[in-house]
């Protein structure tokens, strides 16, 4: 819940004014064809990563063809549904309630203090402030916060002293299960094991941890709490709780993801795409605001450097090559030009020929 202060501040960002200056200015939350009627919830593909992640143990052919089958499952679904979650992945239960209570602190400091520059390398974000209508709109906050920035100095806690390490413990955790799916994934695709190719530039210092909340929303269902996008980086980890709204796009229909507690979802993101010459599949998603329920997410980026060549996985690849730095400015420029995200098309060899007759 949002916290009240005696001055009247509030933690809550000002979405409702967003809401009704864009509602002001005629844009419509959902085009006609975009139908509210409620929509499938499906099990993701369930797999059991603890092969991959526990080191030691049993060697030899039990355990290759464990690694195997594993990977062969992410590779499947990482093709036919662009998302998958993992049981067993190593990163402890107790840690992510103490996430979920660090989170719930951190978003209920007024929202002054959240935007004010330091805290958190002035990783805040809220609503969508390119928006010019209401399907652009996030009915969300967000800290989007660089690894290399989280055992900073210059990173600014304020009072919240635990945050540091516990953000610090998610990270590695999340780290561990997104190098070793990556690995995995890649190595299906031919790149040799453990080789240092790929992911093309990732370390600790290049990916982020964005912290998400999802305020109570009286607008919902026809608001978004996070728009339709794909994931700007490699591969994404997600641990969202049980009050659920994730849903990803499957054969041209909205998909509802059903929480599953000990699982975390993992996503393919447009990178990976462009690496596995799109074997690997960037999914759109989103988050359909709830009318009741307050929600929060914590999601691992995997991403690379910005100056690394993203590769391919094998020539002929339909990508020209590019970095990440130069995808993040063209995400921005388009934002910024149209409002939205184009993303890969903007990469491609043959850009596809659009008939302007029609
Ligand atoms: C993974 C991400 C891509 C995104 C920033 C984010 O961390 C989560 C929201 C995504 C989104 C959705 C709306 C816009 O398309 C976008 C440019 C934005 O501002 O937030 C994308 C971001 C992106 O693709 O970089
Ligand atoms: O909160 C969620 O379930 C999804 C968040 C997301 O898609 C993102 O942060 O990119
Ligand atoms: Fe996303």
């Amino acid at each position: 819940m949002p916290a009240l202060f005696a001055d009247g501040a509030t933690s809550d960002p000002p979405l409702a004014d967003s809401y009704r200056a864009l509602l002001r200015s005629g844009g419509i939350a959902h085009p006609p064809e975009e139908s509210l009627s409620p929509v499938l919830e499906r099990d993701l593909p369930m797999i059991d990563i603890e092969c991959l992640i526990t080191t030691g143990g049993e060697g030899g052919a039990s355990s290759m063809r464990k690694k195997k089958a594993c990977a062969d499952a992410m590779a499947r679904a990482a093709s036919e549904w662009g998302f998958f979650q993992v049981t067993n992945h190593g990163v402890g239960k107790e840690l992510l309630e103490e996430m979920r209570k660090e989170q719930a602190r951190l978003f209920r400091l007024p929202f002054e203090t959240k935007r004010k520059a330091g805290l958190l390398n002035g990783s805040y974000r809220w609503g969508n402030p390119t928006a010019t209508s209401l399907r652009q709109l996030s009915w969300s906050e967000a800290f989007h916060v660089p690894l290399a920035s989280i055992s900073g100095r210059d990173c600014d806690y304020g009072k919240l002293s635990s945050l540091r390490g516990v953000m610090q413990e998610v990270a590695d955790a999340m780290s561990r299960v997104a190098d070793a799916v990556a690995g995995a994934l890649a190595e299906k695709l031919g790149q040799e094991a453990g080789s240092a190719l790929f992911p093309a530039g990732c370390d600790g210092t290049t990916c982020f941890l964005r912290l998400n909340r999802y305020p109570a929303c009286p607008f919902a269902p026809d608001t978004f709490g996070l728009v339709p996008h794909t994931d700007s980086d490699f591969l994404t980890i997600l641990c969202q709780d049980q009050v659920g709204g994730l849903q990803l796009m499957k054969d041209s229909r909205w998909v509802a993801v059903k929480p599953h507690p000990d699982a975390l979802i993992v996503n393919i993101g447009d990178l990976f795409q462009a690496w596995s010459n799109n074997r690997y599949k960037s999914v759109e998603h989103k988050v359909v605001a709830n009318a009741k329920a307050e929600r929060f997410s914590v999601a691992y980026f995997l991403c690379p450097s910005y100056d690394a060549p993203v590769g391919t996985c094998g020539e002929p690849s339909p990508y020209r090559s590019f970095t990440f730095g130069e995808y993040r400015r063209k995400v921005q420029d388009d934002v910024k030009r149209t409002g939205k995200k184009i993303g890969l098309p903007n990469f491609l060899k043959h850009p596809p020929i659009v008939d302007g007759l029609k």
